[in-house]
């Protein structure tokens, strides 16, 4: 934390994408000293201190010339500004050049910070791990930060957004608050072990633990945010030669799958990812569902029911020129976790014979016809299945490992055999939620969580 770190924080800029601008970031002590020597010519031969008037207000943007420490020659003239500490992103003292974009002047920029020969480059998410270690956010703020980075999708910035504004910190801190409460009664009728527990206690410890476990359950429950962050999954499954493929690269808008008029033509899973309506989705074609004696086949199938039964939703396409419905309704009771109210019957090749059924989609993968009213059913089902509720959702497995760890402790905790046992299950209990946020720092879970970021981050 000594060091003082620096990284572009924009894309590494190439000849195709060189960029208008690119943005440099310094973070730590002599941040600011090191604004001065590379705008000040000939300033770093003569010397100078992180307190000389040369420098611009903080959080001002101040145009100024850009100089190679050594040389003194000229790399850019761009926008600069600094932090002071506290008051930066990290907490520490920050600097920012705001470059043209172009790979000759980032890389001269980046060069002449190493001349100086007091900075290093940061690590990936180094900067947001400073903000952690400084009490700027917490650790489920920080993951919303990269959460935001990557979002693709409107929900999924909405999402990362909640999170960063601490919508789960609070959650996960008001348990922890309720849990420790609970470890305070516990832990007074430990330190009296000659009285009884005084009338009413027993029962509010009880009441305490049960109430935290049905809200932490309630939350384990809710795949909203999972979903969210990994995107929904829908599978495409059907008999062979129903036009599976033609409207995945229909939906696609691309070639994705091999589509033949041979049945049993895909084999493997195939998946395209997709933004429908702000719902990031996870679309996969699957295999056409039938017996086979061919070996590769019958893993395709296998692999498609595998699918079939893990996807959030299911639309079953069938050929509307060869007896669909009992199709239908054959594959609609072999299929696992098949919903009826939610998953989506497609009957395809409506330009060759037509369907009157208000309770199927029918659709022309070859001209395109009802793709609207497909698209409008789908999103219609993935709200349904994402429907808001007032409660932040769950959206890391980290968070899930932990709460369902904390979960067991608590447990135990309800059946411990003595009041010690239990205060200790508790306590454990409340080091689980406490990972969560990072109020329990563990160092090596810090360097997993950061090291998922980018280089200046
Ligand atoms: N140029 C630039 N744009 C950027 C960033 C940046 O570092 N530089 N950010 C990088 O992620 C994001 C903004 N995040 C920031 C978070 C905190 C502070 C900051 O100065 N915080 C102070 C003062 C708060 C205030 O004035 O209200 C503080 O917390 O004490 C700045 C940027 C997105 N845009
Ligand atoms: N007329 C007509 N033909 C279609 C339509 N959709 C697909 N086809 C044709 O039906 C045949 C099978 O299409 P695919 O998309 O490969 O079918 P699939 O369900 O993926 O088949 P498998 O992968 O073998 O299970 C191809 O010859 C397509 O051109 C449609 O809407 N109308
Ligand atoms: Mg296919």
């Amino acid at each position: 934390m000594d060091d003082t770190i620096y990284a572009l924080g924009t894309p590494v800029p190439s000849r195709a994408h060189p960029g208008a601008i690119s943005v440099v970031r310094l973070s730590g002590p002599r941040a600011a000293e090191a604004l001065i020597f590379l705008t000040e010519r000939r300033a770093f031969e003569r010397g100078h201190s992180a307190r000389d008037p040369a420098l611009p207000e903080p959080r001002r943007m101040t145009l100024r010339s850009l100089y190679d420490p050594k040389s003194g020659e000229a790399i850019d003239r761009g926008l600069v500004a600094w932090f002071e500490a506290p008051n930066s992103e990290t907490g520490e003292t920050m600097a920012e050049l705001h470059l043209h974009g172009g790979r000759a002047v980032v890389g001269g920029a980046l060069e002449a910070i190493a001349k100086l020969g007091f900075c290093r480059m940061a690590e990936p998410g180094e900067f947001t791990r400073r903000a952690f270690e400084n009490g700027k956010l917490d650790l489920t703020r920080a993951e919303a930060i990269a959460d935001l980075v990557a979002a693709e999708t409107d929900q999924q910035r909405r999402q990362a957004m909640q999170q960063m504004d601490g919508a789960l910190h609070r959650l996960y801190e008001d348990w922890r608050t309720l849990g420790l409460r609970t470890l305070a009664h516990l832990e007074a009728a430990i330190d009296f072990p000659d009285e009884d527990l005084p009338p009413g206690i027993a029962d509010e410890v009880h009441a305490g633990i049960t109430q935290l476990r049905a809200e932490i359950a309630a939350h384990l429950d809710d795949r909203r945010g999972e979903r969210l962050r990994e995107g929904l999954h829908i599978a495409i499954i059907g008999p062979p030669n129903a036009g599976k493929s033609s409207l995945l690269n229909l939906l696609a808008r691309r070639d994705a799958a091999i589509v033949s008029e041979t049945a049993g033509t895909t084999r493997d899973v195939i998946e395209v990812h997709l933004d429908l309506g702000g719902w990031p989705v996870v679309l996969a074609d699957t295999a056409g569902l039938r017996e086979s004696g061919d070996a590769i086949e019958q893993e395709g199938v296998r692999r498609a029911r595998a699918r079939a039964a893990s996807a959030d939703l299911r639309l079953l396409v069938l050929d509307a020129t060869s007896g669909w419905q009992a199709e239908r309704d054959k594959l609609v009771a072999s299929t696992e976790r098949w919903d009826g109210a939610r998953d989506i019957v497609v009957v395809n090749k409506i330009d060759r014979a037509s369907v009157a059924d208000a309770d199927v989609v029918p659709v022309s993968a070859l001209s395109g016809d009802g793709l609207p009213e497909l698209l409008g059913r789908i999103e219609q089902a993935a709200g349904a299945l994402m429907q808001e509720g007032g409660a932040p959702p769950l959206t890391r497995a980290r968070h899930r490992e932990a709460l369902v760890e904390c979960q067991a402790s608590l447990a135990r905790a309800l059946t411990a055999s003595e009041i010690a046992l239990a205060a200790e299950d508790v306590r454990l209990a409340m080091r689980a939620l406490g990972r969560i946020t990072g109020t329990v720092r563990i160092d090596e879970l810090l360097d997993i969580i950061f090291r998922d970021f980018c280089i200046g981050k």
